[in-house]
Protein backbone atom coordinates (compact mmCIF):
# COMPACT_ATOMS: atom_id res chain seq x y z
CA UNK A 1 0.00 0.00 0.00
CA UNK A 2 1.65 2.68 -0.90
CA UNK A 3 1.28 6.69 -0.55
CA UNK A 4 1.70 8.07 -3.39
CA UNK A 5 1.71 12.26 -3.37
CA UNK A 6 2.05 14.20 -6.44
CA UNK A 7 2.82 17.87 -7.38
CA UNK A 8 0.82 18.81 -4.25
CA UNK A 9 0.84 22.83 -3.56
CA UNK A 10 -1.33 24.28 -1.09
CA UNK A 11 -1.12 27.58 1.60
CA UNK A 12 -3.60 29.34 3.81
CA UNK A 13 -4.51 32.28 1.54
CA UNK A 14 -3.69 33.34 -1.54
CA UNK A 15 -0.18 31.96 -1.46
CA UNK A 16 1.12 28.87 -1.81
CA UNK A 17 2.99 27.59 1.30
CA UNK A 18 3.72 24.63 -0.77
CA UNK A 19 4.92 23.63 -4.11
CA UNK A 20 4.93 20.64 -6.43
CA UNK A 21 5.40 18.70 -3.50
CA UNK A 22 5.88 14.86 -5.26
CA UNK A 23 6.96 11.85 -3.29
CA UNK A 24 6.53 8.27 -2.62
CA UNK A 25 6.28 6.11 0.07
CA UNK A 26 6.37 2.41 -0.09
CA UNK A 27 4.35 -0.12 2.30
CA UNK A 28 6.72 -1.46 5.30
CA UNK A 29 8.83 1.68 4.92
CA UNK A 30 9.21 5.28 6.84
CA UNK A 31 9.85 8.58 5.63
CA UNK A 32 10.58 11.42 7.48
CA UNK A 33 10.14 14.97 6.33
CA UNK A 34 12.99 17.53 7.97
CA UNK A 35 14.11 20.92 7.46
CA UNK A 36 13.87 24.28 9.66
CA UNK A 37 10.74 25.99 11.11
CA UNK A 38 8.42 27.05 8.83
CA UNK A 39 9.88 25.22 5.71
CA UNK A 40 6.51 23.43 5.37
CA UNK A 41 6.52 20.18 7.10
CA UNK A 42 2.96 20.81 8.78
CA UNK A 43 1.50 22.33 6.18
CA UNK A 44 2.49 18.95 4.39
CA UNK A 45 0.86 16.87 7.21
CA UNK A 46 -2.13 19.19 7.00
CA UNK A 47 -2.95 18.37 3.20
CA UNK A 48 -2.31 14.31 4.31
CA UNK A 49 -4.94 14.33 6.86
CA UNK A 50 -7.58 16.01 5.42
CA UNK A 51 -7.44 19.17 6.95
CA UNK A 52 -6.02 21.15 4.07
CA UNK A 53 -7.28 21.13 0.53
CA UNK A 54 -4.42 21.20 -2.33
CA UNK A 55 -4.69 23.78 -4.44
CA UNK A 56 -3.07 21.80 -7.50
CA UNK A 57 -1.59 18.07 -7.25
CA UNK A 58 -2.58 14.57 -5.56
CA UNK A 59 -2.79 12.51 -3.06
CA UNK A 60 -3.39 8.96 -3.48
CA UNK A 61 -2.99 6.01 -0.62
CA UNK A 62 -3.17 2.37 -1.82
CA UNK A 63 -5.20 3.57 -4.95
CA UNK A 64 -7.36 5.75 -3.37
CA UNK A 65 -7.76 9.81 -4.28
CA UNK A 66 -7.87 11.46 -0.86
CA UNK A 67 -9.87 14.16 -2.58
CA UNK A 68 -12.06 11.86 -4.72
CA UNK A 69 -12.92 9.23 -1.92
CA UNK A 70 -12.01 11.65 1.35
CA UNK A 71 -14.04 9.05 3.91
CA UNK A 72 -12.34 5.76 2.52
CA UNK A 73 -8.62 8.04 2.52
CA UNK A 74 -9.49 9.01 5.91
CA UNK A 75 -10.66 5.38 7.15
CA UNK A 76 -6.60 3.87 6.35
CA UNK A 77 -4.61 6.64 8.23
CA UNK A 78 -4.32 7.71 11.64
CA UNK A 79 -2.52 10.60 12.64
CA UNK A 80 -0.31 11.62 15.57
CA UNK A 81 -0.13 15.83 16.07
CA UNK A 82 2.43 17.80 17.43
CA UNK A 83 0.39 19.04 19.78
CA UNK A 84 -1.66 16.48 21.92
CA UNK A 85 -5.21 17.03 21.98
CA UNK A 86 -6.82 14.57 24.74
CA UNK A 87 -10.51 15.04 25.85
CA UNK A 88 -10.42 16.26 28.95
CA UNK A 89 -13.35 14.96 30.73
CA UNK A 90 -12.26 11.21 29.42
CA UNK A 91 -9.98 8.79 31.81
CA UNK A 92 -7.58 7.39 29.74
CA UNK A 93 -9.51 3.93 29.10
CA UNK A 94 -12.35 6.20 27.91
CA UNK A 95 -9.81 7.48 25.01
CA UNK A 96 -9.11 3.49 24.58
CA UNK A 97 -12.90 2.70 24.30
CA UNK A 98 -13.29 6.16 21.95
CA UNK A 99 -11.06 4.89 19.21
CA UNK A 100 -11.99 1.53 19.23
CA UNK A 101 -15.69 3.00 18.49
CA UNK A 102 -14.12 5.49 16.38
CA UNK A 103 -12.10 2.93 14.27
CA UNK A 104 -15.13 -0.11 14.41
CA UNK A 105 -12.08 -2.46 16.32
CA UNK A 106 -12.15 -5.67 17.34
CA UNK A 107 -12.74 -4.49 21.28
CA UNK A 108 -10.93 -7.68 22.84
CA UNK A 109 -7.70 -7.25 20.49
CA UNK A 110 -8.02 -3.76 20.97
CA UNK A 111 -7.56 -4.32 24.41
CA UNK A 112 -5.25 -6.06 24.76
CA UNK A 113 -3.05 -4.29 22.51
CA UNK A 114 -4.02 -1.25 24.74
CA UNK A 115 -2.57 -2.89 27.37
CA UNK A 116 0.91 -3.71 25.68
CA UNK A 117 1.15 -0.31 24.55
CA UNK A 118 0.57 0.80 28.45
CA UNK A 119 3.12 -1.19 29.59
CA UNK A 120 5.81 -0.33 26.93
CA UNK A 121 5.03 3.33 27.86
CA UNK A 122 4.12 2.99 31.35
CA UNK A 123 1.09 4.21 31.51
CA UNK A 124 -0.55 0.79 33.05
CA UNK A 125 -1.55 1.81 36.31
CA UNK A 126 -3.29 5.43 35.09
CA UNK A 127 -6.21 3.38 33.08
CA UNK A 128 -8.67 5.84 35.36
CA UNK A 129 -6.57 9.20 35.23
CA UNK A 130 -8.07 12.17 33.60
CA UNK A 131 -5.96 14.19 31.62
CA UNK A 132 -5.62 17.40 34.05
CA UNK A 133 -3.45 14.85 35.84
CA UNK A 134 -1.06 13.88 32.68
CA UNK A 135 2.39 15.38 32.66
CA UNK A 136 3.47 16.99 28.59
CA UNK A 137 4.78 13.71 27.88
CA UNK A 138 1.72 11.79 29.09
CA UNK A 139 -0.68 13.34 26.98
CA UNK A 140 1.88 12.56 24.03
CA UNK A 141 2.37 9.16 24.90
CA UNK A 142 -1.72 9.03 25.18
CA UNK A 143 -2.04 10.45 21.06
CA UNK A 144 0.87 8.09 20.18
CA UNK A 145 -0.84 4.78 21.94
CA UNK A 146 -4.36 6.02 20.59
CA UNK A 147 -3.31 6.28 16.62
CA UNK A 148 -0.94 2.95 17.06
CA UNK A 149 -4.40 1.24 18.42
CA UNK A 150 -6.32 2.32 15.75
CA UNK A 151 -3.68 0.03 13.48
CA UNK A 152 -4.61 1.78 10.18
CA UNK A 153 -1.96 1.12 7.01
CA UNK A 154 -1.03 4.63 7.36
CA UNK A 155 0.73 6.57 9.46
CA UNK A 156 0.95 10.07 9.38
CA UNK A 157 3.09 11.27 12.27
CA UNK A 158 3.92 15.09 13.00
CA UNK A 159 6.89 15.27 14.91
CA UNK A 160 6.14 12.83 17.70
CA UNK A 161 9.32 13.12 19.91
CA UNK A 162 8.67 16.55 21.84
CA UNK A 163 8.10 16.12 25.20
CA UNK A 164 8.94 12.27 25.05
CA UNK A 165 11.61 11.36 27.35
CA UNK A 166 14.69 9.12 25.64
CA UNK A 167 13.02 5.59 27.29
CA UNK A 168 9.98 6.59 25.81
CA UNK A 169 11.73 7.82 22.06
CA UNK A 170 13.47 4.43 22.49
CA UNK A 171 10.02 2.91 23.17
CA UNK A 172 8.55 4.84 19.99
CA UNK A 173 10.94 4.35 17.80
CA UNK A 174 11.20 0.82 18.42
CA UNK A 175 7.11 0.45 18.12
CA UNK A 176 7.57 2.10 14.58
CA UNK A 177 10.09 -0.22 13.53
CA UNK A 178 7.61 -2.94 13.99
CA UNK A 179 4.74 -0.82 12.46
CA UNK A 180 7.73 -1.10 9.53
CA UNK A 181 7.84 -4.78 9.58
CA UNK A 182 4.29 -5.34 9.48
CA UNK A 183 4.08 -3.48 6.09
CA UNK A 184 2.48 0.07 7.69
CA UNK A 185 3.11 2.95 5.58
CA UNK A 186 4.47 5.86 7.37
CA UNK A 187 5.46 9.75 7.45
CA UNK A 188 6.62 11.21 10.25
CA UNK A 189 8.24 15.06 10.61
CA UNK A 190 10.92 15.30 12.83
CA UNK A 191 14.02 17.61 14.11
CA UNK A 192 15.27 14.74 15.75
CA UNK A 193 17.85 12.88 13.21
CA UNK A 194 20.43 11.35 15.90
CA UNK A 195 20.46 8.16 15.52
CA UNK A 196 17.09 8.29 12.41
CA UNK A 197 19.06 6.79 9.79
CA UNK A 198 18.31 3.09 11.66
CA UNK A 199 14.43 3.43 11.18
CA UNK A 200 14.10 6.17 8.39
CA UNK A 201 13.97 4.98 4.44
CA UNK A 202 13.97 8.27 3.05
CA UNK A 203 14.55 11.89 4.14
CA UNK A 204 12.72 14.78 2.64
CA UNK A 205 14.24 17.67 2.92
CA UNK A 206 11.67 20.87 2.68
CA UNK A 207 12.77 24.38 2.38
CA UNK A 208 10.81 27.48 1.76
CA UNK A 209 7.49 24.91 0.59
CA UNK A 210 9.66 22.79 -1.65
CA UNK A 211 11.61 19.97 -1.65
CA UNK A 212 15.20 20.55 -1.77
CA UNK A 213 16.58 17.09 -1.38
CA UNK A 214 15.53 13.87 -1.05
CA UNK A 215 17.54 10.48 -0.19
CA UNK A 216 19.39 9.18 2.76
CA UNK A 217 21.50 11.30 4.66
CA UNK A 218 24.58 11.09 2.63
CA UNK A 219 22.70 12.26 -0.14
CA UNK A 220 21.83 15.41 1.86
CA UNK A 221 25.49 16.07 2.73
CA UNK A 222 26.92 15.42 -0.76
CA UNK A 223 24.47 18.10 -1.78
CA UNK A 224 26.15 20.29 1.33
CA UNK A 225 29.52 19.08 0.95
CA UNK A 226 31.32 21.83 3.24
CA UNK A 227 29.18 20.67 6.09
CA UNK A 228 29.53 17.75 8.40
CA UNK A 229 25.93 18.01 10.65
CA UNK A 230 22.15 18.13 9.69
CA UNK A 231 22.65 21.66 12.01
CA UNK A 232 25.10 22.61 9.71
CA UNK A 233 22.79 21.97 6.60
CA UNK A 234 19.80 24.12 7.97
CA UNK A 235 22.21 26.71 8.85
CA UNK A 236 23.57 27.08 5.27
CA UNK A 237 19.75 26.77 4.24
CA UNK A 238 18.56 29.68 6.73
CA UNK A 239 21.96 31.93 5.23
CA UNK A 240 20.76 31.30 1.60
CA UNK A 241 17.54 32.28 2.23
CA UNK A 242 18.58 35.13 3.71
CA UNK A 243 20.02 36.67 0.41
N1 LIG B 1 -2.69 28.83 9.99
C1 LIG B 1 -1.80 29.46 9.24
N2 LIG B 1 -2.14 30.56 8.55
C2 LIG B 1 -1.25 31.21 7.77
N3 LIG B 1 0.03 30.83 7.60
C3 LIG B 1 0.44 29.74 8.27
C4 LIG B 1 -0.45 28.99 9.12
N4 LIG B 1 0.25 27.94 9.63
C5 LIG B 1 1.50 28.04 9.14
N5 LIG B 1 1.62 29.10 8.32
C6 LIG B 1 2.83 29.52 7.59
O1 LIG B 1 3.18 28.49 6.68
C7 LIG B 1 4.58 28.33 6.60
C8 LIG B 1 4.94 26.88 6.85
O2 LIG B 1 4.57 26.54 8.19
P1 LIG B 1 4.58 25.04 8.73
O3 LIG B 1 3.87 25.05 10.05
O4 LIG B 1 4.08 24.14 7.68
O5 LIG B 1 6.14 24.80 8.95
P2 LIG B 1 6.90 23.63 9.69
O6 LIG B 1 7.99 23.20 8.77
O7 LIG B 1 5.95 22.59 10.16
O8 LIG B 1 7.53 24.38 10.94
P3 LIG B 1 7.90 23.89 12.44
O9 LIG B 1 9.21 23.17 12.32
O10 LIG B 1 8.04 25.18 13.16
O11 LIG B 1 6.77 23.05 12.95
C9 LIG B 1 5.18 29.31 7.62
O12 LIG B 1 5.60 30.46 6.91
C10 LIG B 1 4.02 29.64 8.51
O13 LIG B 1 4.13 30.94 9.00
Amino acid sequence: MTLEVSHLTGGYGQTNTIEDISFTVASGTLTALIGLNGSGKTTTINHLIGIMQPKAGQIIFDGIDSQKEPVRYQSALSYIPELPVVYEDLTLNEHVQTTISAYHLDEKKAESDAQRLFKIFRLEDKGNWFPIDFSKGMRQKVMIVMALLADTPLLVIDEPFIGLDPLAVADLIDLLKEKKAAGSTILMSTHVIAGAEEFVDQFLLLDQGKIHIRGHLKDIFQAFPKQKTIDGVYYQLAKEAEK
